[in-house]
């Protein structure tokens, strides 16, 4: 039987840069939290043995598809521990909704919702702490979706404590251009010294993001597109970008920007939201057994 599973986007309400590890990875102090907004994955379980993309995703090859990435990982992972039904397989189509590399982790989170859906569908039972250790090696965010409640996040996004941010509104803005993760990690201008803050006095600062004057300064676009929205909302640049956020206390405030949008403006509304729409989905394939 066919069913269907969100893998929402995020955003980073903050993000800061505290130093860069012998290994050249950053260590970061960020705030995640989901929108009720994503792409949609429709998983059958199949006796066939195999993961099936039966939509690939233009400019990325199906061996490298975080989807079937994270199927794999987890077909290998049960099947280890014994715990894999024979011939467990899936056919996996994905609706894509959320640009790719637009810092709104869509990527991550469809691994996510992979490893936390297969893991129900096949019955294999592995434990929450497992499946973060699973999808952490394929991205830095894959955690934080896993887990599925907001958080303040420390080292590279690993160390995860959830948090309970204000659910507000976002008008979240895409500017047309690719920004690359590690491109921004190796700008020499990049600012990666900012204090080590306990949550509480990062809570009460004004929310900033490292990342974004370099971004600005590299990208006209990005430039752009912050202080168009900055005349309207606080804005700022989740991850590494390319896409900016504009908070709102209610859903009309942000659709009336949106519709001043000007035409080189892509964007959507959508609310933040503490608990990821995939686990109330999962709540829903529990109750319905
Ligand atoms: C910084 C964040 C915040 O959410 O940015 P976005 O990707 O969402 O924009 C993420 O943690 C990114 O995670 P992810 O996109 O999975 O990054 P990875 O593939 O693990 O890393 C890509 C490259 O970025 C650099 N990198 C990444 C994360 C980190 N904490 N320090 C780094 O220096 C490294 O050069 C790494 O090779
Ligand atoms: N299923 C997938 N969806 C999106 N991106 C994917 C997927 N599988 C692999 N990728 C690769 O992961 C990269 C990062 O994607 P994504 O997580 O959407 O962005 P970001 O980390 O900036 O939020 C993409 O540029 C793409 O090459």
């Amino acid at each position: 039987m066919m069913t269907t599973w969100p893998a929402p986007a995020k955003l980073n309400l903050f993000l800061y840069i505290t130093g860069r590890r012998p290994d050249g990875y950053h260590n970061l102090q960020t705030l995640f939290q989901f929108l009720d907004y994503g792409d949609s994955l429709h998983i059958t379980p199949r006796s066939h043995g195999e993961i099936r993309l039966l939509t690939p995703v233009p400019g990325v090859a199906d061996e490298n598809n975080l989807i079937v990435r994270a199927a794999r990982l987890l077909m290998r992972a049960a099947d280890e521990r014994g715990v894999l039904p024979p011939q467990a397989g899936a056919d996996i189509a994905v609706d894509k909704r959320l640009p790719m590399g637009g810092g709104l982790g869509g990527g991550s989170s469809n691994a996510a919702t992979v490893l936390v859906a297969l893991n129900h569908l096949w019955g294999t039972g592995l434990e929450t702490d497992t499946l973060c250790a699973l999808g952490l090696t394929l991205g830095a965010d894959v955690p934080v979706f896993v887990r599925g409640h907001a958080a303040f996040a420390e080292g590279v996004g690993e160390a995860l404590q959830p948090a309970s941010p204000p659910e507000k509104w976002y008008l979240v803005a895409h500017p047309g251009v690719a920004v690359s993760t590690p491109q921004v990690f190796g700008d020499a201008e990049l600012t990666r010294n900012s204090p080590v803050r306990s949550f509480d006095a990062l809570l009460q600062a004004p929310f900033s993001n490292d990342c974004e004057s370099v971004v600005r300064k590299r990208f006209r676009e990005v430039d752009a597109l912050v202080s168009w929205l900055l005349e309207y909302a606080p804005s700022r640049l989740t991850g590494t970008g390319a896409c900016v956020f504009a908070e709102f206390d209610t859903e009309s405030a942000a659709r009336q920007v949106l519709e001043l949008a000007p035409n080189w403006m892509q964007g959507f509304v959508a609310q933040g939201v503490n608990l990821s729409p995939l686990h109330r989905s999962l709540s829903g394939h529990l109750a319905s057994m």
